[in-house]
């Protein structure tokens, strides 16, 4: 298997002929951990789905470990952006994540034993095996966000994608949610959409700033440590403007920003 885990080459897209993404080219090596980064409607979702092959490209390709995303045999664990629909349905934690073993299966059979061992152990994967009874209603923002991604889990990804895992959740939380995917990139390449700019320069390797084009950046190690020690301790702030200044270009914080 090629150890470019995905590639993009000259890849144009538009809804409705109004142009997203234009001429964007990347490479994500295999065991990367990137964050996808950018403005509000910068086109970071619509990449993840491209990448995935949920949407075509207008011209250019895709390619995931050497091939398009629908024949390279390559496994993708998405995790889409939580939107907090459906949370008075009364369906368990399990129930959730064997919806990602069924998903893999044929959906008509129903699930016997070794696919309830393969969420259970999904669960663990994230800490989330204690709240296999649980309502998934009953559970906080970061809980829900632990399950829908055992969920992911549940078919072995290559690639793990995730879409804005810590929208709308506390610091302790978000913090919790970026050492698992620390975790589980040990042995899996990481693809994340956030706007938490503390979490991504304090994990990320990588980023692609995405606003039409992408660029591509890569975080030093020293930084990335030292935000992550700051994150440890509980005074990680980093703001969009560091990381520019960071990357070399002068750019002063908003008036909300706490550094202002
Ligand atoms: N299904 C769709 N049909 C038409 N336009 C769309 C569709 N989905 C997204 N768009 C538009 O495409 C642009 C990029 O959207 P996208 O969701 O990819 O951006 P984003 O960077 O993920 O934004 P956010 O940070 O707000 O989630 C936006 O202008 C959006 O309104």
């Amino acid at each position: 298997m090629s150890q470019v885990a995905a590639e993009v080459r000259h890849l144009y897209f538009s809804y409705n002929e109004q142009p997203v993404l234009e001429d964007v080219s990347f490479q994500v090596e295999k065991g990367d951990f990137l964050a996808i980064i950018g403005p509000n409607g910068g086109g970071k979702s619509t990449l993840l789905k491209l990448m995935m092959g949920i949407l075509k490209p207008d011209r250019g390709e895709v390619l995931l470990f050497g091939k398009p995303p629908r024949t390279s045999g390559a496994v993708i664990g998405y995790v889409p952006q939580e939107t907090g629909h459906n949370l008075d349905f009364p369906i368990t934690v399990l129930d959730v994540v064997l919806m990602g073993v069924l998903h893999r299966r044929n959906l008509l059979r129903r699930y016997d034993g070794d696919l309830r061992k393969k969420a259970l152990d999904a669960l663990e994967k994230v800490k989330m095996d204690q709240f296999s009874d649980r309502r998934i209603a009953e559970l906080s923002g970061g809980q829900r966000q632990r399950v829908l991604i055992a969920r992911a889990l549940c078919s072995d990804p290559d690639i793990l994608m995730l879409d804005e895992p810590t929208a709308s959740i506390d610091f302790n939380g978000q913090h919790e949610i970026f050492e698992l995917l620390e975790i589980l990139n040990k042995t899996m390449t990481v693809i994340v959409v956030s706007h938490d700019m503390s979490m991504v320069m304090g994990y990320a390797r990588h980023a692609a700033y995405v606003n039409k084009t992408v660029v591509m950046h890569t975080i030093d190690p020293h930084t990335r440590y030292q935000i992550k020690h700051e994150l440890e301790g509980h005074e990680g702030h980093y703001c969009g403007a560091e990381f520019w200044q960071d990357m070399g270009r002068k750019i002063e914080c908003t008036e909300e920003c706490k550094h202002a």
